[in-house]
C-alpha cells in the first residue's frame, strides 16, 4: 500500500489556479523528487500533501497512522533569541534530550547540539531542520528545496545524508530540487510539474522526455551525462572524472521504460 495517494487535485491561491488534476502518490521506501520551473508549484504540492494546504477538488489519502516529517523551505529565526540546537529541538514539544541527540547525529549534526541556532551556517542550519523532522520517526520525509543557499558541495553531501537516512531508517522520501544533476542521481522517480504534471519516472527516462526537456531545454544533457556518470561504472574508464556535453548520451533509444507523460 502507498503512503500517500493523491489523486485529481486541483488548488487555486489567492484566485488563481496553480495545482489542476494533479495525481500523486509515494510508496515505502522510494525517494521522489518534484522538479519544475519557480511557481509551477512544488511547493504547494508538498504542502497539500502534508494537510497544510486543502484542495479545492481531489483527495489526498495518508495510509493511516502514517507519520509525517516536513522540512520547509526556510525559517525565519529571532537573531536575538538565545537558543541552543538541543532547545530549538524541545519546542513546541518537550522531546527527551536522548531522542534530540539520536536525530542531530542522525542527520550529521551530532556535534551542534549546544550551539546557538543563529551561529549556524546554512548547511548545518539545515541539518537541524532535518533532525527536527527526524523526532517524529517519519515514515515519509517531505524536503522542500532544502539545500537553497549551500554551495555544491554542501548539498551533493546533504543529499547523501538524505540517502543514508533513507536506507538506515527506511523512509521514503519527497524532495523539491532545482538541481537537476544532483535529482538525477539521488531519486528513484522524478515528477516534472508544471501546474500539473507533465511527466514522470525514473530519472534517466524523464530527461529524455520532450516535455520535460520543453521546460529545462538542452541543460538536460549535462544532468543525464553526470547521471551515468555516477551510476555506470563501465563509463568511467571512458571519461574519468570530466565530463562533456553529450558524450555519454550516446544517442542509443532510451532504456526500454516510458516516462509516463500526462
Ligand atoms: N499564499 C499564497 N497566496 C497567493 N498565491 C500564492 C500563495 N502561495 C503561492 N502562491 C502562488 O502560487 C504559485 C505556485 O507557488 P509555489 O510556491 O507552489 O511554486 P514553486 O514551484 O514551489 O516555486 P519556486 O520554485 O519559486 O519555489 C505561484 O504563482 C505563487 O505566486
Amino acid at each position: 500500500m502507498n503512503l500517500i495517494d493523491a489523486t485529481g487535485l486541483r488548488v487555486s491561491l489567492g484566485g488563481q489556479p496553480v495545482l489542476s488534476d494533479v495525481d500523486f502518490s509515494i510508496a515505502p521506501g522510494e525517494i521522489v523528487t518534484i522538479v519544475g520551473p519557480n511557481g509551477s508549484g512544488k511547493s504547494t504540492l508538498l504542502r497539500t500533501l502534508i494537510g497544510a494546504v486543502r484542495p479545492e477538488s481531489g483527495k489526498v489519502r495518508h495510509r493511516p497512522g502514517l507519520r509525517l516529517g516536513y522540512v520547509p523551505q526556510k525559517l525565519a529565526m529571532d537573531p536575538t533569541l538565545p537558543l541552543t540546537v538541543m532547545r530549538f529541538l524541545s519546542l513546541p514539544h518537550r522531546v527527551p534530550a536522548a531522542e534530540r541527540a539520536a536525530a542531530l547525529e542522525e542527520a550529521g549534526a551530532g556535534t551542534l547540539g549546544d550551539r546557538p541556532m543563529t551561529g549556524l551556517s546554512g548547511g548545518q542550519f539545515q541539518r537541524v531542520l532535518l533532525a527536527r523532522a527526524l523526532l517524529n520517526k517519519p515514515d515519509v520525509l517531505l524536503l522542500d528545496e532544502p539545500t537553497q543557499g549551500l554551495d555544491q558541495p554542501g548539498s551533493a553531501a546533504f543529499y547523501r545524508q538524505i540517502e543514508h537516512i533513507r536506507s538506515h531508517l527506511g523512509c521514503a522520501v519527497v524532495m523539491v530540487s532545482h538541481e537537476l544533476h544532483v535529482v538525477m542521481s539521488a531519486s528513484d522517480r522524478v515528477v516534472c510539474l508544471n501546474g500539473h504534471v507533465c511527466c514522470q519516472g525514473h530519472p534517466e527516462v524523464v530527461a529524455q522526455a520532450a516535455e520535460y526537456r520543453a521546460l529545462f531545454g538542452s541543460g538536460t544533457h549535462g544532468a543525464l551525462a553526470l547521471y551515468r556518470h555516477e551510476h555506470s561504472h563501465s563509463h568511467d574508464a571512458d571519461c574519468g572524472h570530466t565530463h562533456h556535453e553529450g558524450h555519454h548520451d550516446h544517442g542509443a533509444a532510451p532504456a526500454p521504460r516510458t516516462a509516463e507523460a500526462g
